[in-house]
Protein backbone atom coordinates (compact mmCIF):
# COMPACT_ATOMS: atom_id res chain seq x y z
CA UNK A 1 0.00 0.00 0.00
CA UNK A 2 1.14 4.04 -0.75
CA UNK A 3 0.21 5.96 1.78
CA UNK A 4 -2.03 4.89 3.54
CA UNK A 5 -5.64 6.68 4.04
CA UNK A 6 -6.77 5.95 7.48
CA UNK A 7 -10.45 6.99 8.59
CA UNK A 8 -11.13 6.64 12.23
CA UNK A 9 -15.21 7.27 12.70
CA UNK A 10 -16.15 8.57 16.23
CA UNK A 11 -13.63 11.54 17.17
CA UNK A 12 -14.16 10.93 20.84
CA UNK A 13 -11.88 9.81 23.53
CA UNK A 14 -10.25 6.51 21.94
CA UNK A 15 -11.05 8.27 17.86
CA UNK A 16 -8.99 11.21 18.71
CA UNK A 17 -6.24 9.43 21.01
CA UNK A 18 -6.20 6.78 18.15
CA UNK A 19 -5.71 9.86 15.80
CA UNK A 20 -2.69 10.99 17.28
CA UNK A 21 -1.12 7.60 17.73
CA UNK A 22 -1.68 6.93 14.66
CA UNK A 23 -0.45 10.44 13.22
CA UNK A 24 2.80 10.62 15.57
CA UNK A 25 3.49 6.67 14.11
CA UNK A 26 3.05 8.51 10.67
CA UNK A 27 0.89 5.21 9.30
CA UNK A 28 -0.83 7.49 6.84
CA UNK A 29 -3.28 10.37 6.23
CA UNK A 30 -5.87 10.54 8.99
CA UNK A 31 -9.57 11.45 8.85
CA UNK A 32 -11.36 11.77 11.65
CA UNK A 33 -15.02 11.61 11.11
CA UNK A 34 -17.65 12.45 13.71
CA UNK A 35 -21.60 13.24 13.71
CA UNK A 36 -22.82 16.13 12.11
CA UNK A 37 -24.13 17.22 15.69
CA UNK A 38 -20.90 17.26 16.50
CA UNK A 39 -20.35 20.63 14.91
CA UNK A 40 -16.77 21.82 14.35
CA UNK A 41 -15.28 19.33 16.91
CA UNK A 42 -13.59 16.86 14.59
CA UNK A 43 -12.10 19.63 12.29
CA UNK A 44 -10.62 21.46 15.32
CA UNK A 45 -9.10 18.62 16.74
CA UNK A 46 -7.83 17.55 13.70
CA UNK A 47 -6.13 20.81 13.41
CA UNK A 48 -5.05 20.82 16.70
CA UNK A 49 -2.79 17.31 15.96
CA UNK A 50 -1.51 19.04 13.16
CA UNK A 51 -0.37 21.99 14.49
CA UNK A 52 1.54 19.56 16.83
CA UNK A 53 3.19 17.85 13.51
CA UNK A 54 6.66 20.16 13.29
CA UNK A 55 7.01 19.46 17.08
CA UNK A 56 6.84 16.61 17.13
CA UNK A 57 8.26 15.85 13.46
CA UNK A 58 5.23 13.89 11.62
CA UNK A 59 4.18 14.36 7.84
CA UNK A 60 0.44 12.92 8.44
CA UNK A 61 -2.43 15.21 6.52
CA UNK A 62 -5.44 15.23 9.52
CA UNK A 63 -8.64 16.49 9.17
CA UNK A 64 -11.84 16.88 10.63
CA UNK A 65 -14.97 16.18 8.76
CA UNK A 66 -18.57 15.28 9.49
CA UNK A 67 -19.24 13.75 5.92
CA UNK A 68 -18.31 10.13 5.06
CA UNK A 69 -17.09 12.07 1.42
CA UNK A 70 -13.85 13.39 2.69
CA UNK A 71 -13.47 9.56 4.30
CA UNK A 72 -14.17 7.60 0.35
CA UNK A 73 -11.82 4.75 -0.42
CA UNK A 74 -10.04 4.82 2.73
CA UNK A 75 -7.79 2.22 3.11
CA UNK A 76 -8.24 1.44 6.42
CA UNK A 77 -11.48 2.65 8.64
CA UNK A 78 -11.43 2.22 12.41
CA UNK A 79 -14.91 2.38 14.16
CA UNK A 80 -15.07 4.12 17.72
CA UNK A 81 -18.31 5.54 17.59
CA UNK A 82 -21.12 4.80 20.09
CA UNK A 83 -21.54 5.77 24.30
CA UNK A 84 -18.68 4.58 26.49
CA UNK A 85 -20.14 2.61 29.80
CA UNK A 86 -19.66 4.45 33.13
CA UNK A 87 -19.11 3.06 36.81
CA UNK A 88 -21.83 0.24 37.17
CA UNK A 89 -22.45 -0.56 33.96
CA UNK A 90 -21.19 -3.98 32.04
CA UNK A 91 -19.95 -3.12 28.05
CA UNK A 92 -23.32 -5.22 27.38
CA UNK A 93 -25.55 -2.68 28.49
CA UNK A 94 -24.12 -0.56 25.72
CA UNK A 95 -26.02 -3.42 23.35
CA UNK A 96 -28.70 -1.56 21.74
CA UNK A 97 -27.58 1.96 21.22
CA UNK A 98 -24.15 0.85 19.98
CA UNK A 99 -25.56 -1.48 17.23
CA UNK A 100 -27.60 0.78 15.77
CA UNK A 101 -24.72 3.45 15.68
CA UNK A 102 -22.32 0.56 13.88
CA UNK A 103 -24.86 -0.39 11.84
CA UNK A 104 -25.62 2.82 10.07
CA UNK A 105 -21.37 3.43 9.97
CA UNK A 106 -21.20 0.56 8.35
CA UNK A 107 -24.19 1.62 6.39
CA UNK A 108 -21.61 4.41 5.03
CA UNK A 109 -18.69 2.36 5.47
CA UNK A 110 -19.95 -0.30 2.77
CA UNK A 111 -20.99 2.87 0.33
CA UNK A 112 -17.84 4.71 0.46
CA UNK A 113 -15.22 2.87 1.00
CA UNK A 114 -16.26 -0.35 -0.15
CA UNK A 115 -12.41 -1.67 -0.05
CA UNK A 116 -11.50 -1.09 3.42
CA UNK A 117 -10.06 -2.94 6.30
CA UNK A 118 -12.72 -1.86 8.90
CA UNK A 119 -11.69 -1.99 12.57
CA UNK A 120 -14.08 -2.17 14.81
CA UNK A 121 -13.67 -0.96 18.45
CA UNK A 122 -17.13 0.07 19.96
CA UNK A 123 -19.06 -2.00 22.47
CA UNK A 124 -19.91 -4.61 23.73
CA UNK A 125 -17.18 -5.57 21.01
CA UNK A 126 -17.34 -8.98 19.67
CA UNK A 127 -21.24 -8.34 18.76
CA UNK A 128 -20.57 -4.75 17.13
CA UNK A 129 -18.29 -6.16 15.02
CA UNK A 130 -20.65 -8.99 14.19
CA UNK A 131 -23.18 -6.22 13.20
CA UNK A 132 -20.13 -4.47 11.21
CA UNK A 133 -19.74 -8.01 9.16
CA UNK A 134 -23.76 -7.87 8.62
CA UNK A 135 -24.07 -4.66 7.82
CA UNK A 136 -20.92 -4.39 4.96
CA UNK A 137 -20.94 -7.50 4.25
CA UNK A 138 -17.25 -7.42 3.53
CA UNK A 139 -15.22 -10.64 3.42
CA UNK A 140 -14.88 -11.48 7.19
CA UNK A 141 -10.58 -11.09 6.76
CA UNK A 142 -11.41 -7.86 6.16
CA UNK A 143 -13.74 -7.38 9.49
CA UNK A 144 -12.36 -7.44 12.84
CA UNK A 145 -11.82 -5.84 16.02
CA UNK A 146 -9.70 -4.65 18.64
CA UNK A 147 -9.68 -6.00 21.90
CA UNK A 148 -7.34 -8.67 22.62
CA UNK A 149 -4.05 -6.23 22.09
CA UNK A 150 -5.64 -4.21 24.77
CA UNK A 151 -6.14 -6.85 27.04
CA UNK A 152 -2.96 -8.25 26.95
CA UNK A 153 -1.17 -5.07 27.13
CA UNK A 154 -3.00 -4.82 30.49
CA UNK A 155 -1.87 -8.23 31.42
CA UNK A 156 1.94 -7.72 30.56
CA UNK A 157 1.68 -4.36 32.57
CA UNK A 158 0.83 -6.44 35.78
CA UNK A 159 3.30 -8.84 35.36
CA UNK A 160 6.00 -6.39 34.79
CA UNK A 161 5.07 -4.36 37.85
CA UNK A 162 4.37 -7.69 40.09
CA UNK A 163 8.05 -9.07 38.91
CA UNK A 164 9.80 -5.18 38.73
CA UNK A 165 11.06 -6.21 35.27
CA UNK A 166 10.74 -4.57 31.50
CA UNK A 167 7.03 -4.85 29.71
CA UNK A 168 9.15 -5.48 26.68
CA UNK A 169 10.41 -8.71 27.74
CA UNK A 170 6.60 -9.75 29.06
CA UNK A 171 5.42 -11.79 26.24
CA UNK A 172 2.05 -12.87 26.21
CA UNK A 173 -1.65 -14.14 24.77
CA UNK A 174 -5.16 -13.55 25.81
CA UNK A 175 -8.22 -15.13 24.27
CA UNK A 176 -11.63 -15.33 24.10
CA UNK A 177 -14.20 -12.62 23.67
CA UNK A 178 -13.96 -9.21 24.97
CA UNK A 179 -16.03 -9.74 28.26
CA UNK A 180 -15.45 -10.68 31.58
CA UNK A 181 -14.96 -14.15 30.80
CA UNK A 182 -12.22 -13.40 28.41
CA UNK A 183 -9.18 -15.97 28.62
CA UNK A 184 -5.71 -14.84 29.73
CA UNK A 185 -3.36 -17.80 28.49
CA UNK A 186 -0.85 -18.45 31.47
CA UNK A 187 0.24 -21.52 29.47
CA UNK A 188 1.44 -19.28 26.64
CA UNK A 189 3.12 -16.45 28.72
CA UNK A 190 6.44 -15.71 29.36
CA UNK A 191 9.25 -13.00 30.54
CA UNK A 192 12.57 -12.97 29.10
CA UNK A 193 11.65 -16.32 27.57
CA UNK A 194 11.24 -18.12 30.88
CA UNK A 195 7.56 -19.28 31.35
CA UNK A 196 5.75 -17.75 33.82
CA UNK A 197 5.10 -20.35 35.96
CA UNK A 198 8.72 -20.32 36.99
CA UNK A 199 8.53 -16.97 38.08
CA UNK A 200 5.68 -16.27 39.84
CA UNK A 201 3.72 -18.27 42.61
CA UNK A 202 0.12 -19.33 41.23
CA UNK A 203 -2.06 -17.67 43.90
CA UNK A 204 -0.04 -14.34 42.58
CA UNK A 205 -0.51 -15.13 39.05
CA UNK A 206 -4.78 -15.75 39.45
CA UNK A 207 -4.88 -12.86 41.15
CA UNK A 208 -2.87 -10.54 37.67
CA UNK A 209 -5.14 -12.63 35.34
CA UNK A 210 -8.05 -11.64 37.16
CA UNK A 211 -6.96 -7.89 37.52
CA UNK A 212 -5.89 -8.39 33.62
CA UNK A 213 -10.31 -9.52 33.06
CA UNK A 214 -11.21 -6.70 35.21
CA UNK A 215 -8.84 -3.98 33.64
CA UNK A 216 -11.71 -2.13 31.43
CA UNK A 217 -14.11 -1.84 35.12
CA UNK A 218 -10.94 -0.49 37.00
CA UNK A 219 -10.70 2.31 34.24
CA UNK A 220 -14.13 2.98 34.25
CA UNK A 221 -14.61 3.21 38.30
CA UNK A 222 -11.40 5.62 38.58
CA UNK A 223 -12.22 8.16 35.51
CA UNK A 224 -15.84 7.91 36.59
CA UNK A 225 -17.05 9.77 33.07
CA UNK A 226 -16.52 6.86 30.82
CA UNK A 227 -14.10 4.45 29.81
CA UNK A 228 -10.15 3.78 28.88
CA UNK A 229 -8.87 5.32 25.90
CA UNK A 230 -5.29 5.88 25.93
CA UNK A 231 -4.52 1.86 26.06
CA UNK A 232 -7.41 1.31 23.38
CA UNK A 233 -6.46 3.44 21.04
CA UNK A 234 -2.09 2.79 21.19
CA UNK A 235 -3.69 -1.19 20.76
CA UNK A 236 -5.74 -0.12 17.82
CA UNK A 237 -3.01 1.81 16.14
CA UNK A 238 -0.82 -1.25 16.65
CA UNK A 239 -2.93 -3.07 14.30
CA UNK A 240 -3.88 -0.20 11.68
CA UNK A 241 0.49 -0.67 11.70
CA UNK A 242 0.56 -3.88 11.20
CA UNK A 243 -2.13 -3.65 8.29
CA UNK A 244 -0.10 -0.24 6.47
CA UNK A 245 3.00 -1.42 6.88
CA UNK A 246 1.75 -5.53 5.89
CA UNK A 247 4.25 -6.80 9.39
CA UNK A 248 2.70 -9.81 9.52
CA UNK A 249 1.87 -9.32 13.42
CA UNK A 250 0.91 -12.53 15.18
CA UNK A 251 -1.48 -10.64 17.91
CA UNK A 252 -5.03 -11.54 19.57
CA UNK A 253 -7.38 -10.45 17.13
CA UNK A 254 -11.61 -10.34 17.52
CA UNK A 255 -11.60 -12.62 14.19
CA UNK A 256 -14.26 -14.23 12.53
CA UNK A 257 -13.62 -17.85 13.46
CA UNK A 258 -16.23 -20.48 11.40
CA UNK A 259 -14.29 -23.92 11.79
CA UNK A 260 -11.68 -22.44 13.64
CA UNK A 261 -11.91 -23.34 17.52
CA UNK A 262 -15.19 -25.34 16.89
CA UNK A 263 -16.53 -21.66 17.03
CA UNK A 264 -19.63 -21.49 14.20
CA UNK A 265 -19.31 -18.36 12.76
CA UNK A 266 -18.78 -15.87 15.24
CA UNK A 267 -16.17 -13.04 16.37
CA UNK A 268 -13.83 -13.87 19.25
CA UNK A 269 -10.19 -12.95 20.08
CA UNK A 270 -7.69 -15.42 18.71
CA UNK A 271 -4.16 -15.14 17.49
CA UNK A 272 -4.26 -14.31 13.87
CA UNK A 273 -1.67 -13.05 11.21
CA UNK A 274 -2.58 -9.25 10.87
CA UNK A 275 -0.73 -7.86 7.47
CA UNK A 276 -1.90 -5.44 4.24
CA UNK A 277 -5.24 -8.10 3.57
CA UNK A 278 -6.30 -8.00 6.77
CA UNK A 279 -6.39 -11.18 8.97
CA UNK A 280 -4.15 -13.56 6.46
CA UNK A 281 -4.22 -16.60 8.71
CA UNK A 282 -5.84 -17.60 12.23
CA UNK A 283 -3.61 -19.70 14.31
CA UNK A 284 -5.00 -22.54 15.31
CA UNK A 285 -3.56 -23.84 19.01
CA UNK A 286 -3.94 -26.48 21.18
CA UNK A 287 -5.79 -25.66 24.11
CA UNK A 288 -5.89 -27.38 27.74
CA UNK A 289 -8.51 -28.69 29.08
CA UNK A 290 -8.74 -25.92 31.83
CA UNK A 291 -8.31 -23.12 28.65
CA UNK A 292 -10.82 -24.97 26.17
CA UNK A 293 -13.38 -24.77 28.67
CA UNK A 294 -12.63 -21.32 29.57
CA UNK A 295 -12.45 -20.76 25.82
CA UNK A 296 -15.78 -22.65 25.16
CA UNK A 297 -17.32 -20.42 28.03
CA UNK A 298 -16.19 -17.12 26.76
CA UNK A 299 -17.79 -18.07 23.12
CA UNK A 300 -21.10 -18.90 24.50
CA UNK A 301 -21.27 -15.52 26.07
CA UNK A 302 -20.52 -14.07 22.65
CA UNK A 303 -23.34 -16.04 21.06
CA UNK A 304 -25.82 -15.29 23.17
CA UNK A 305 -25.12 -11.21 22.97
CA UNK A 306 -25.21 -12.04 19.10
CA UNK A 307 -28.69 -13.50 19.71
CA UNK A 308 -29.86 -10.85 21.94
CA UNK A 309 -28.63 -8.25 19.10
CA UNK A 310 -30.18 -10.22 16.14
CA UNK A 311 -33.37 -9.90 17.95
CA UNK A 312 -33.27 -6.53 18.74
CA UNK A 313 -32.32 -5.32 14.93
CA UNK A 314 -34.96 -7.83 13.59
CA UNK A 315 -37.37 -5.46 15.61
CA UNK A 316 -35.98 -2.13 14.66
N1 LIG B 1 -12.62 -2.54 22.15
C1 LIG B 1 -12.00 -1.92 23.13
O1 LIG B 1 -10.99 -2.39 23.61
C2 LIG B 1 -12.52 -0.60 23.63
C3 LIG B 1 -11.73 0.17 24.49
C4 LIG B 1 -12.20 1.42 24.90
C5 LIG B 1 -13.44 1.87 24.48
N2 LIG B 1 -14.19 1.09 23.68
C6 LIG B 1 -15.49 1.53 23.18
O2 LIG B 1 -15.28 2.53 22.19
C7 LIG B 1 -16.45 3.37 22.12
C8 LIG B 1 -16.02 4.84 22.16
O3 LIG B 1 -15.47 5.17 23.41
P1 LIG B 1 -14.97 6.67 23.71
O4 LIG B 1 -14.39 6.66 25.05
O5 LIG B 1 -14.20 7.19 22.55
O6 LIG B 1 -16.39 7.43 23.75
P2 LIG B 1 -16.64 8.99 23.48
O7 LIG B 1 -18.01 9.28 23.98
O8 LIG B 1 -15.50 9.79 23.97
O9 LIG B 1 -16.63 9.10 21.88
C9 LIG B 1 -17.57 8.48 21.08
C10 LIG B 1 -17.77 9.34 19.85
O10 LIG B 1 -18.61 8.64 18.94
C11 LIG B 1 -19.38 9.63 18.28
N3 LIG B 1 -20.52 9.03 17.59
C12 LIG B 1 -21.70 8.61 18.11
N4 LIG B 1 -22.50 8.15 17.12
C13 LIG B 1 -21.79 8.27 15.97
C14 LIG B 1 -22.07 7.96 14.61
N5 LIG B 1 -23.22 7.42 14.22
N6 LIG B 1 -21.11 8.25 13.69
C15 LIG B 1 -19.94 8.79 14.05
N7 LIG B 1 -19.62 9.09 15.31
C16 LIG B 1 -20.54 8.84 16.26
C17 LIG B 1 -19.77 10.58 19.40
O11 LIG B 1 -20.25 11.82 18.89
C18 LIG B 1 -18.46 10.68 20.16
O12 LIG B 1 -17.67 11.76 19.69
C19 LIG B 1 -17.33 2.94 23.29
O13 LIG B 1 -18.34 2.08 22.82
C20 LIG B 1 -16.38 2.18 24.21
O14 LIG B 1 -17.04 1.24 25.01
C21 LIG B 1 -13.75 -0.13 23.25
O1 LIG C 1 -14.15 -1.25 29.78
C1 LIG C 1 -14.71 -0.64 28.86
O2 LIG C 1 -15.93 -0.42 28.86
C2 LIG C 1 -13.91 -0.08 27.73
C3 LIG C 1 -13.00 -1.07 27.09
O3 LIG C 1 -13.68 -2.21 26.67
C4 LIG C 1 -11.86 -1.44 28.00
O4 LIG C 1 -11.60 -2.63 28.19
O5 LIG C 1 -11.18 -0.52 28.49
Amino acid sequence: MGRAKITIVGAGNVGATCAHWCAAAELGDIVLLDIPAAGDMPKGKALDLMQSSPIMGFDSNIVGATDYAASANSDVVVITAGIPRKPGMSRDDLLATNAKIVGSVAEQVKATSPNAIVIVVSNPLDAMVQRALQVTGFPPARVFGQAGVLDTARYRTFLAMELGVSVEDVSALLMGGHGDTMVPMPSCTSVGGIPIRRLLAEDKLQAIVQRARDGGAEIVSLLKTGSAYYAPAAATAQMVEAIVRDKKRIIPVAAYCDKEYGVGGYYVGVPAILGAKGVEKIVELELDPEERKAFDHSVSAVKSLVATMNELMSKA
